[in-house]
């Protein structure tokens, strides 16, 4: 059956079997795909059905369908011409992981982050009725996406007006985690009685039965009509905000779904059609363990097991074990995370300490103004948070926690380049977009210990302070109590040609590229910046005034980055005619791909960076007289 699907028009020759077949068969090429190249295996087996019931009814590309994240959109690739490429899912010049524009005129908009689409889908329809075109906009958010607060300002701003537009909520109580807030607990009323269901058709019958008397006493009875209903029937919070609910529905029915979609898009106004499905379903290991399936490296489809055996601990778990250590020291330490407990390497903390662990789904800006009441209270608040996500909360940084000095300290995960997640995902913004705020203390540790040792040096201080640390391993040798953090840079190799000032990940492609620069004979200084800011200002301008000659190296865009304040410390000090070297990530997004592969082809790594410095270096007039 899915030989024969090429567009979505295929799919309309169909009938329910064939659609049922078709279904399997996606499961078994999702499996199969998946456990190769790695990807977001259980969201997408959870919408198999949902997927094709959307390209049944709507006919896309004309309709617009916007999924929220877009993790969840395998299915729609391989129903929209995409799915001979899949082996090269999330590879470097393959397949994108997510909806986007440039990928198919299928992907209606680009997602990734969370909570968007909505807002998008509301643009769009806006924008068809002004242009007086005529197409279906739909957008399928997640019931973790729904707890991002930016949803609710779009339902709240759709519900009021009357303008054409699907919203599909597809609940399988799970976000990564499970999902948590009182809206999943109010979804989990709906979906778990569907006597309320059978209760608002009997309600309607009976009310309606009843004659009106009189406009006072009919109006009354509508107000206890709707008082009733929003006591018995299932979303009623969405009616209220303007939206007609449809559900809920099992949304692997596809004969059901393909109903219910059909008459929804009849309504002329904004409707909610709430569908129920089971993340993972279809392949038993998704389905018993939907967070560990969420997001999964290559894995063996018989056993379950990830193919690359990790070795050694990453960022993530020696953040989560010496927070674990410290807040058994200090009952103050709370730990925050925005629906990412299990990616922020919180997990044991959340189970050994569940009363100072805050989980407050996908709303990065309340975490972190939540934190700064926290830590206004006399706790000692640490969010843990991915960079690209902690964008969601820039704003609250600066105005409720910088601008009030309060400690709060931001454990800022996959900073740098993430590597399959591409371009929505790469953390390489924080260095500029938390520099240039005051009262800020910005660290970067060059492999575990260090890390380590920075967050109990960041609890020391009675300040903000933000600790940036990539994705993946991490060198750690346990008894890394003894390596103390001291808020100074420090000087790794001592040299004479040119000083190598390098940040976290990159500290260790400095190491190797110095090594390539000796073979030259060139002897190059390398320093391991540590601290971001403040800089370490009276290391790096010994370094500088000894070498005359200055490299930089960070795994951030260049532009506001650390390189950029460094040379507006040397300026600042009326320190001049310095060459200067920036290396770093150019002012362009970076696609995705293995981490490894993006460094090369971006010129990151050791080799080229040597490449790159021995150029600027001889390139130099009094290096071509030759020092040695
Ligand atoms: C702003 C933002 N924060 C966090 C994430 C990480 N994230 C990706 S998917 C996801 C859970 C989404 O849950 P849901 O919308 O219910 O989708 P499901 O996987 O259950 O289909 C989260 C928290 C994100 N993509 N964007
Ligand atoms: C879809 C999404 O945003 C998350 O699942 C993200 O992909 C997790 O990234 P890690 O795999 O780095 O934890
Ligand atoms: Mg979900």
């Amino acid at each position: 059956m899915l030989e024969k699907i090429h567009t979505p028009k295929d799919l309309k020759q169909l009938n329910n079997d064939e659609l049922a077949q078709l279904a399997d068969e996606i499961r078994c090429f999702l499996i199969d795909k998946v456990s190769k190249t790695g990807g977001h295996l259980a969201s997408n087996l959870g919408v198999v059905e949902l997927t094709i019931a959307l390209h049944v009814v709507f006919d896309a590309p004309v309709d617009k369908i916007i999924w929220d994240v877009g993790h969840q959109t395998y299915v729609h690739k391989i129903l929209t011409g995409r799915k001979d490429d899949f082996s090269s899912l999330r590879q470097l010049g393959g397949l994108s992981g997510y909806p986007k524009i440039e990928e198919s005129p299928y992907d209606a908009f680009g997602t990734g982050h969370s909570s968007t689409s909505i807002s998008a889908a509301l643009g769009m329809a806006r924008a068809r009725n002004i242009k007086g075109e005529n197409y279906f906009v739909v957008a399928v958010i997640g019931d973790g996406a729904l707890t991002g607060g930016m949803a609710f300002e779009a339902l709240n701003d759709a519900g009021r007006t009357k303008t054409q537009l699907m919203v599909i909520l597809n609940d399988n109580e799970m976000s990564i985690s499970h999902n948590v807030g009182s809206l999943s607990i109010y979804l989990s009323k709906l979906r778990t009685d569907p006597a309320y269901f059978k209760m608002k058709a009997d309600i309607d019958k009976v009310l309606n039965r009843i004659p009106e008397i009189g406009s006072i006493l009919s109006n009354t009875l509508q107000r206890f009509k709707n008082s009733i209903k929003s006591l018995l029937v299932p979303g009623m919070i969405f009616e209220n905000l303007g939206f007609t609910y449809f559900g809920p529905i099992d949304g692997h029915d596809i004969s059901a779904l393909k109903e219910v979609l059909s008459s929804a898009k009849m309504v002329k106004s904004p409707v909610l059609v709430h569908v129920i499905t089971k993340k993972g379903k279809g392949y038993k290991n998704a389905e018993n363990d939907p967070e560990y399936y969420h997001g999964i490296e290559p894995f063996d489809i018989e056993s379950g097991e990830c193919i690359n055996i990790k070795n050694g601990k990453t960022y993530s778990e020696v953040f989560g074990d010496t927070l674990v250590e410290l807040a058994k020291k200090d009952k103050n330490i709370v730990a925050i995370t925005a629906a990412m407990p299990y990616g922020t390497g919180l997990t044991r903390f959340k189970k050994e300490f569940p009363d100072r662990f805050f989980d407050v789904g996908i709303a990065e800006q309340h975490a972190v103004t939540m934190a700064g009441g926290m830590a206004a209270a006399g706790l000692r608040p640490v969010f843990a948070v991915y960079s690209t996500f902690l964008q969601r909360g820039y704003d609250q940084i600066v105005h409720d926690i910088c601008l009030q000095k309060l400690p709060v300290i931001f454990a800022i995960d996959r900073a740098g380049v993430v590597g399959e997640d591409g371009e929505t995902h790469n953390g390489i913004f924080d260095l500029s977009y938390l520099s240039h705020i005051p009262n800020l203390i910005i660290l970067s540790p060059k492999d575990g210990n260090e890390l380590s040792a920075m967050l109990k040096y960041a609890l020391t201080l009675n300040k903000p302070v933000a600790i940036r640390y990539p994705r993946g391993n991490c060198r750690y040798t346990k008894d890394s109590s003894s390596i103390l953090f001291d808020g100074r840079a420090e000087i790794l190799q001592e040299g004479r040609d040119v000083t190598i000032v390098a940040e976290g990940r990159m500290v260790e492609i400095a190491l190797k590229a110095a090594e390539i620069l000796k073979s030259k004979h060139l002897f190059p200084e390398v320093i391991n910046a540590r601290i971001i800011k403040p800089l370490d200002e009276n290391t790096i301008i010994a370094s500088v005034l000894k070498t005359r000659h200055l490299v930089t190296m960070e795994d951030n865009v260049k532009i506001g980055g650390m390189g950029s304040s460094i040379i507006q410390l040397l300026s600042e000090k009326f320190i001049y005619n310095i060459p200067t070297k920036v290396i770093g990530w150019p002012d362009q997004f970076i696609c995705h791909g293995k981490i490894e592969d993006v460094f090369k082809y971006y010129g990151m790594n050791a080799e080229s960076i040597a490449e790159q410095i021995i150029s600027f270096l001889l390139e130099r007039d009094d290096y071509g007289k030759s020092k040695t």
